[in-house]
């Protein structure tokens, strides 16, 4: 593939929950916690599932909207210091790669085209989860919603990532399945994938969020790639 300026692509950089891992199933755990500190009923996967991208915030929201609204917000930090401690002791228990992630990364290293993260995840959750899968130990340009004082949809940390990289944001490809992850991707000047596999909700309309691509698996980032008939029949 090759971008704008008929330049090859030179780094790819992944949002992280719903794009390189289904972490959802450990995120809802955290709510159905808070939940049940708070005499709430559970809420079930296909619920929850579709909010997984939007952090703590947006997942508490889904049970707790009225209560925090109610609150003037006086209730949110009590309640995200319960899911965040929740999920930090239980990080790693359900979470998994997408199939397909691990075979992914090895062709992008093998072609080398660099890689990074970025992710509105807390950064010290971020290190405490990824060291949990092998196929990311070669990954050394990670930036979290924290790292710096703006996050996704700013496109700060995109252009953060790609200079800690040594690359033009303009040779990057920013995948996630987020709206915000497409507007940071376009806000930095990069080419977008919609990760459709990811954490998309009814009321969600991608369609309208202007990713350049969209994959329904992460092996087809390899088709969208100039080097993809190489890779794939390395695959
Ligand atoms: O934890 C969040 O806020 C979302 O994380 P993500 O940017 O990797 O989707």
């Amino acid at each position: 593939m090759r971008n704008q300026d008929n330049k090859p692509v030179a780094a790819v950089l992944f949002d992280l929950d719903g794009t390189l891992l289904d972490t959802a199933p450990d995120l809802g755990a955290a709510l159905n916690h808070v939940c049940h500190l708070h005499q709430r009923p559970a809420v079930p996967a296909e619920r929850f599932t579709p909010y997984a991208s939007h952090g703590s915030r947006g997942l508490l929201n889904l049970v707790f909207a009225d209560d925090i609204a109610a609150s003037q917000e006086q209730l949110l930090p009590q309640l995200r210091q319960q899911f965040l401690s929740y999920y930090h002791d239980n990080i790693a228990t359900h979470t998994r790669p997408y199939d397909g992630i691990a075979e992914l990364l090895a062709a992008l290293q093998e072609a080398d085209i660099k890689v990074a993260i970025v992710t509105n995840k807390p950064i010290a959750l971020t290190h405490r989860l990824l060291p949990h899968y092998p196929e990311f130990a070669h990954i050394e340009v990670v930036v979290g919603g924290d790292t710096l004082p703006v996050a996704k949809p700013s496109p700060e940390p995109l252009l953060h990532a790609a200079e800690q990289l040594g690359v033009h944001a303009h040779s990057c490809l920013y995948v996630g399945d987020a709206e915000r992850d497409i507007q940071a991707g376009v806000n930095a000047g990069m080419a977008t994938v919609l990760a459709a596999y990811g954490y998309i909700s009814d009321e969600d309309q991608p369609q309208r969020w202007g990713a350049d691509y969209t994959i329904e698996t992460p092996q087809q980032l390899l088709r969208i790639l100039s080097v993809a008939d190489a890779l794939t029949q390395s695959l």
